[in-house]
C-alpha cells in the first residue's frame, strides 16, 4: 500500500511529459529518506524528517550512504529535495549541538562534512529542488549540488554568524565558488537570508519555479542535457572545477571538525543557541 501511495504521489508531483517514469524503490531502507529511480536512472532523493528536515546525524548518515550507493550503481543523476512544501531543510539539529557532549557534536559535524565531500565531488550530475526555506545546513546541502531550482517565496542563506560562530572555511569557499567573493563576504558576515528572487539575482540559485512540479520539469531539463555528454569527460571536468575545495576538506577536515566542535561548545555560543531556540518556540506560540 505504502509503495503504491509513494508511486502515485511521485507520478503526480514530480513527473512531466518530458520523462516517462518508472519508479523503483531503492534497495536501502531508510528512516528519513525516500529514494526512487526513474527510468533514466536518475535518483530522486527526498528528505522526509518531519516537520522541517532538521539535519541530525542519522539523516546525514543516510544521505551519505545513499551517495555511496548511487556512485557504486552508476546512477545518471540525482535530485535532492524535501517532502515538505514549506521547508527544504532547517539546517543542523540544535538538539545535537545544545548541551551536548563534544562527541555528539563531533559526530554531527563530521557526518555533514562527509556528505559535503560525497555530494560536492559526486561523479553524477546533481540538482537541488528547493521546495521551501533552506537556512544554514539546508543551504549548504543545496550548494553542494550542481544546480539549484527554488520555489517562489522562501528564504535561503547561511545565517550561522547570527548564532555566534564563524562560518567554517570550507563553507565560506562553497559560497564564494557560487556567488563570488564580494557577495559571499557581504552575505556571510551579516548572516543574510535571501528571498527566492534575491537568491536568483545574486546567483545563489539558478532558476525559480512556481511550484514543485515545475521545479521538477526544470530539473529534468537540466539533467537531460547530459545525455549527449560522455560521463567520464563530464566527471573529470567537474572534478577539475571542484578539486581545490575537495582537497582542502580531505586534508584539513579533521581540523575543521575540531574547530567547529570547540566553537559550538563555548558558553557564549551555547547561550545564543538557547536564545535562538527559545525565540523559535515563542514565534510559534505567538503565531498560534
Ligand atoms: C565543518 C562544516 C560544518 C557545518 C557547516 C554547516 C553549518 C550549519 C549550522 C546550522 O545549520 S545551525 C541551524 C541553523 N538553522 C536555522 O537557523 C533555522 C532555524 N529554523 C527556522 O528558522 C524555522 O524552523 C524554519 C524557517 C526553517 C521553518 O519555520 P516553520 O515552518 O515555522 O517551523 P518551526 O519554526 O515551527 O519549526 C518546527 C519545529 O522544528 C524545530 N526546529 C526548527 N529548526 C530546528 C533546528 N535547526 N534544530 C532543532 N529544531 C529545529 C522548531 O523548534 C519547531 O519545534 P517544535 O517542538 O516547537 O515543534
Amino acid at each position: 500500500m505504502y509503495r503504491y501511495v509513494c508511486k502515485t504521489m511521485l507520478r503526480r508531483l514530480f513527473l512531466s511529459k518530458k520523462v516517462s517514469y518508472q519508479a523503483r524503490l531503492f534497495s536501502g531502507n531508510f528512516r528519513y529518506l525516500e529514494v526512487l529511480n526513474n527510468e533514466n536512472n536518475v535518483a530522486i532523493v527526498t528528505m522526509k524528517r518531519a516537520p522541517v528536515n532538521t539535519l541530525n546525524s542519522e539523516l546525514l548518515s543516510e544521505i551519505s550512504s545513499v551517495l555511496t550507493n548511487l556512485d557504486e550503481t552508476k546512477c545518471s543523476g540525482m535530485v535532492l529535495t524535501s517532502f515538505s512544501d514549506k521547508v527544504f531543510s532547517s539546517g543542523l539539529d540544535f538538539n545535537e549541538m545544545y548541551e551536548s557532549r563534544p562527541a555528539t557534536i563531533r559526530t554531527l559535524v563530521s557526518t555533514i562534512l562527509e556528505v559535503i565531500i560525497k555530494l560536492y565531488g559526486s561523479p553524477f550530475p546533481t540538482v537541488a529542488v528547493i521546495t521551501g526555506h533552506a537556512p544554514s545546513g539546508g543551504c549548504v546541502l543545496s550548494l553542494c549540488c550542481e544546480y539549484r531550482i527554488m520555489v517562489q517565496n522562501f528564504q535561503i542563506g547561511l545565517n550561522v554568524v547570527k548564532l555566534g560562530y564563524s562560518t567554517p572555511l570550507s563553507i565560506v569557499q562553497l559560497m564564494v565558488n557560487t556567488i563570488g567573493h564580494r557577495n559571499a563576504e557581504l552575505a556571510l558576515t551579516s548572516g543574510r537570508l535571501f528571498t527566492t528572487n534575491e537568491a536568483l539575482r545574486v546567483g545563489l540559485i539558478d532558476e525559480i519555479a512556481k511550484d514543485r512540479a515545475s521545479a521538477f520539469d526544470k530539473a529534468n531539463d537540466f539533467l537531460n542535457q547530459f545525455k549527449v555528454i560522455p560521463p567520464i569527460a563530464r566527471h573529470f571536468t567537474k572534478q577539475s572545477m571542484r578539486r581545490a575545495l575537495l582537497q582542502d576538506v580531505s586534508i584539513n577536515g579533521k581540523i575543521y571538525v575540531e574547530d567547529f566542535v570547540s566553537l559550538i561548545s563555548r558558553p557564549k555560543v551555547q547561550e545564543l543557541i538557547a536564545a535562538y531556540m527559545a525565540n523559535m518556540k515563542n514565534k510559534k506560540k505567538n503565531s498560534n
